[in-house]
């Protein structure tokens, strides 16, 4: 088998679970040390991508540039990749982020809505970047209509389209399902982003490797939004067991993740009730911490917030429904 592209995204999908408070210095010695071990993609920005610094996302505590300038800086033969999510970001911040020195824009959309993409993945090939389109909350979607969504990206300009699974509502069979279905429709890389709720994340990334997957992403110690990413280290590990040659240096990876990563966690990402309640109701992980707020705040469940807005089948961007949920289900407790 074809060993995959691994993106380490620590330092951007691991800023959600940080509440974006990386420091330059942060990013700087992270970076250092996975160009070290030779990781081909490490990405960087705010959890929500570039401009994603916001009251809804939550503001980071140091300028996302001054982060992206590290990063650049220590990327040695490795390349900067950066998350842009149509509205938060705009096409000025693309333009910049080039101009900073990122060698790839990672364009993130609801699985839906690739149609909004266009004039940012031209604007990324104009300002000479790589493109990958990022589908997220892919288990809402069946195969077919995720393979149409790649095309249309494809048509724009990406070079690889990505299945995310921003739930960790996926198993490994749907997994397969969808990576062999995007691969079949399109000619550019697919690649595939796990959440770890149901445990599955290693799995899962390896049945999208079996399926076809050209690219996969890791966090180290799998720091990232809810119940975290798969970690990075131990893809490797997998990888290197099942005699795939990645060419990244394990120990590096896991000395960095136990001396670097892991005394930077808020909270242990464990598979506790309210991690596994997000991915078995496929819900966003990056509402969890607005959830226990909200939860906090109004004196309830989180897990009941959480099954409200699987009903109401909230997507990436609906923050401000935690609250509303919250508000309902509050009103609904006094009024029995
Ligand atoms: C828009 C940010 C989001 O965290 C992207 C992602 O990593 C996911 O959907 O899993
Ligand atoms: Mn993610």
């Amino acid at each position: 088998m074809k060993a995959p592209i691994i993106t380490d995204t620590t330092l951007r999908d691991g800023s959600h679970a940080v509440s974006h408070s990386f420091s330059p210095e942060f990013v700087a010695s992270v970076v250092s040390q996975l160009a070290e071990a030779h990781v081909p993609v490490i990405e960087v920005s705010h959890g929500s991508g570039l401009g994603g610094s916001t009251i809804q996302q939550g503001f980071s505590t140091h300028d996302e540039w001054s982060l992206i300038e590290q990063a650049v800086a220590n990327k040695g033969g490795s390349k900067i990749a950066s998350l842009f999510v149509p509205g938060l970001g705009t096409r000025p911040e693309i333009i910049k982020a080039a101009e900073y020195g990122i060698d790839i824009l990672r364009v993130a959309v609801h699985c839906t809505e690739a149609d909004v993409t266009q004039q940012y993945f031209e604007q990324a090939k104009n300002s000479g970047l790589g493109t990958v389109g990022f589908l997220m909350m892919s288990h809402t979607q069946p195969a077919q209509v995720l393979a149409e969504q790649a095309k249309l990206m494809e048509s724009y300009g990406a070079d690889c389209v990505y299945v995310v699974d921003s739930a960790g509502a996926l198993v490994p069979e749907s997994v397969r399902d969808r990576v062999a279905r995007v691969k079949d429709s399109i000619s550019i890389n697919v690649g595939f982003h796990a959440h770890n709720n149901l445990g599955l994340s290693i799995g899962n990334t390896i049945a999208a490797i079996e399926a076809g997957a050209d690219q996969i992403d890791g966090t180290l110690r799998g720091l990232g939004a809810g119940a975290g990413n798969a970690p990075t280290e131990v893809l490797v590990a997998v990888l290197n067991k099942m005699n795939i040659e990645t060419g990244i240096d394990l120990t590096v990876l896991m000395d960095t993740a136990e001396e670097i990563v892991a005394p930077v966690f808020k909270y242990p990402q464990i598979l506790d009730r309210d991690n596994i309640a997000t991915g078995y109701a496929g819900v966003y992980n990056s509402f969890l911490l607005h959830v226990r707020e909200a939860a906090e705040k109004f004196n309830l469940n989180p897990v009941a917030i959480i099954e409200e807005l699987g009903r109401r089948h909230a997507v990436a961007g609906q923050e401000d429904w935690i609250i509303d949920v919250a508000q309902d289900l509050k009103a609904k407790e006094l009024v029995k």
